[in-house]
């Protein structure tokens, strides 16, 4: 689905802060990515994402070569990514609801064929009493599973997660866990960016681990 060959990164005229990152992400696969802070996770992210070009090596992505995209072909194929940033990314002016069912909206969906969806998911994420608030009033741990909710309401073929149980305690990042492994086993590949050893203990799951600029794999 998305593949590596000798793939490096710096920012700037700064160090090559990743090196030769050979691997791929395979359709409906789970792996963790992990690795001291500052070891470049998020950056992986990025890439993953398209959103940060590497500065040597091949990304292919669904057959293609990411850098021969045109910009133009960049929302298709960012559509089928289910996201969700450190910083949540909510839009300030829509309420929970309208923030999660957007991905739908965007797409051209009628309201009156998700309504459902996006009330059940909220419901799940267990921010039901929360469906309309803005996201200006929502505590940093309803943040972050509203923009859960809203990376997951368009079954993706990807999902990339940097940190999504952060701002949780642990029985609901235990529960949010079940919530991607759930996703996964519907055909969605799940990529989550974690420090929490305890979280990736509950699950026997490939580890990509980052440290000192290269990529270890755990199968
Ligand atoms: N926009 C940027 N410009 C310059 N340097 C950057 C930029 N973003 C990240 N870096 C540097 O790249 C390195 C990797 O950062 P990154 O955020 O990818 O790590 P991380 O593993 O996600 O860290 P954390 O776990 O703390 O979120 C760090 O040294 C960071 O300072």
């Amino acid at each position: 689905m998305i593949r590596f060959e000798n793939v490096g990164l710096r920012y700037d005229m700064g160090p090559e802060i990743l090196r030769d990152l050979t691997f791929e992400i395979r359709n409906q696969s789970f792996q963790f990515l992990t690795g001291p802070s500052g070891a470049g996770k998020t950056s992986l992210l990025r890439m993953l994402f398209l959103a940060l070009k590497p500065t040597r090596g091949l990304i292919t992505i669904l057959g293609r070569d990411a850098s021969t995209l045109k910009r133009t072909e960049l929302p298709a194929i960012r559509r089928r990514i289910g996201v969700v940033f450190q910083d949540f990314r909510l839009l300030d002016h829509l309420t929970t609801y309208e923030n999660v069912a957007l991905p739908l909206r965007v797409r051209g969906r009628e309201e009156d064929s998700y309504r459902r969806d996006v009330v059940d998911l909220i419901k799940w994420v267990g921010l039901g009493e929360r469906m309309d608030a803005s996201p200006v009033v929502l505590s940093g741990g309803e943040k972050q599973r509203a923009a859960i909710a809203r990376a997951l309401i368009d079954q993706p073929d990807i999902l990339l997660a940097d940190e999504p149980t952060g701002n949780v305690d642990p029985p609901l990042a235990r529960r949010l866990l079940r919530l991607f492994m759930e996703l996964n086993r519907t055909g969605t590949a799940v990529v989550i960016a974690t420090h929490d050893l305890a979280l990736m203990d509950q699950v026997e799951a490939r580890r990509l681990v980052l440290g000192n600029g290269r990529l270890e794999i755990y199968d």
